[in-house]
């Protein structure tokens, strides 16, 4: 008995002491918040009607400052997604950012912006990649995030065609981690005939759907969310898709992880009228289009300026022009912002050496 009470006193002892912090932390987020507001005045002040009130590169330098000072116990990257979601907060105050991605609600792409903007921001679920250039083209929305490539099944090649013609740029990038489970009203593995999902989610768990349900319908549909979506209104059916969508759409869980890749991972690009100014410590990434002569040697003649500047390149993809006038076009990923000397020079070379050169943007690698 007097044990329980003395323990029963220890719990109330440090539960005091958590209500106490969380006043203190209270006051301090709310100070944080009133600073931010200071900082909307000076941004309108010195900028008029132009304002950029979201500003990447300083949000990626809060983030890696608080991983760097973290003392622990809470790991880096759990104090990194508290504070984004502070600054996602902050930021609100001085202006909502309104923000489009591939919806329906409950995709992976949805994850991503919330993932990379925190969960103030407005999000708006557009149908198609197309519609979502549009939007942020017409200044409807602030920014737009687009999958653009996944550790399994490789590129989306319809965003990186979108930025032949469109004028937007990459603002940043966010990595998730893909984890699809199937779900179904039903809970009955057995009874399922037709499994939905997006071709590329498909294509992800060929292994799994072989073994398990080798003899339903794979049917491709435009998202995993859409997939959901449908499978919700058919008793035989289920879906491919994030567990997000298996909440929206109130559907069973029947089978978890069913990735045949277990580090499955796809790149999203946030896309916006500008890119981002350089958050320093060499922790920027360029991308580039480029277009070279159709000649014996003229993809090396366009790396040759990379080599010779000391710039790395993470990432080469070529796609079909379209246009007639040029082969191919190259997609190009580099480390290093465009305001960098060394890289302002070994682009400059570039430029001189493409037939086609275009500045995708300048961006910081993302911290979470
Ligand atoms: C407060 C600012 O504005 C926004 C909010 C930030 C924050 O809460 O720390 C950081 C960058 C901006 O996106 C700022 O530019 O410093």
């Amino acid at each position: 008995m007097e044990d329980k009470s003395a323990k029963g006193d220890a719990l109330d002892d440090v539960r005091n002491r958590i209500d106490a912090i969380d006043l203190e932390l209270l006051g301090l987020i709310s100070e944080r918040a009133r600073c931010a507001q200071q900082v909307a005045h000076i941004k309108t002040a010195a900028d008029g009607g132009q304002v950029q009130f979201y500003r990447p590169e300083r949000e990626v330098a809060v983030l890696r400052r608080i991983k760097a000072a973290n003392p622990g116990p809470l790991d880096g990257e759990e104090v990194a997604r508290l504070f984004r979601e502070i600054m996602s907060a902050c930021l609100a105050l001085e202006r909502p950012l309104n923000v489009a991605f591939l919806g329906p609600a409950g995709t992976f792409t949805q994850a991503a912006a919330i993932k990379h903007f925190g969960h103030s921001v407005k999000t708006f679920a557009l149908a198609t990649i197309g519609e979502i250039f549009r939007e942020v083209e017409a200044g409807s929305c602030d920014f737009g995030v687009v999958p653009v490539e996944n550790s399994t099944e490789g590129v989306v090649s319809h965003t990186l065609d979108m930025f032949m013609t469109s004028p937007l740029m990459i603002t940043g990038e966010v990595s998730l981690r893909i984890h699809h489970h199937l779900m179904s009203v039903t809970e009955d593995l057995c009874a399922i005939r037709t499994v939905y999902s997006h071709q590329q989610s498909l294509a992800q768990c060929r292994g799994w759907l072989d073994r398990h349900l080798p003899n339903a319908d794979r049917v491709a549909v435009g998202s995993n969310a859409e997939a959901a979506r449908t499978a919700a209104t058919e008793e035989d059916a289920a879906a491919v898709a994030g567990l997000q969508a298996a909440e929206i759409y109130r559907l069973a869980v029947l089978a978890e992880r069913i990735e045949d890749e277990p580090g499955n991972t796809t790149r999203f690009l946030v896309i916006g009228p500008q890119d981002s100014r350089p958050s320093g410590q060499g922790q920027d990434k360029t991308s580039l289009l480029l277009s070279c002569r159709n000649q014996a040697g003229g993809l090396h003649t366009l790396l040759t300026p990379l080599a010779a500047h000391g710039i790395s390149m993470t990432r080469i993809e070529s796609r079909p022009s379209r246009r007639g006038i040029w082969d191919y076009v190259f997609f190009i990923d580099i480390m290093g912002h465009r305001d960098d000397p060394k890289v302002a020079l070994a682009l400059e070379n570039l430029r001189q050496a493409s037939l086609l050169f275009k500045v995708l943007g300048s961006y910081p690698l993302a911290v979470l």
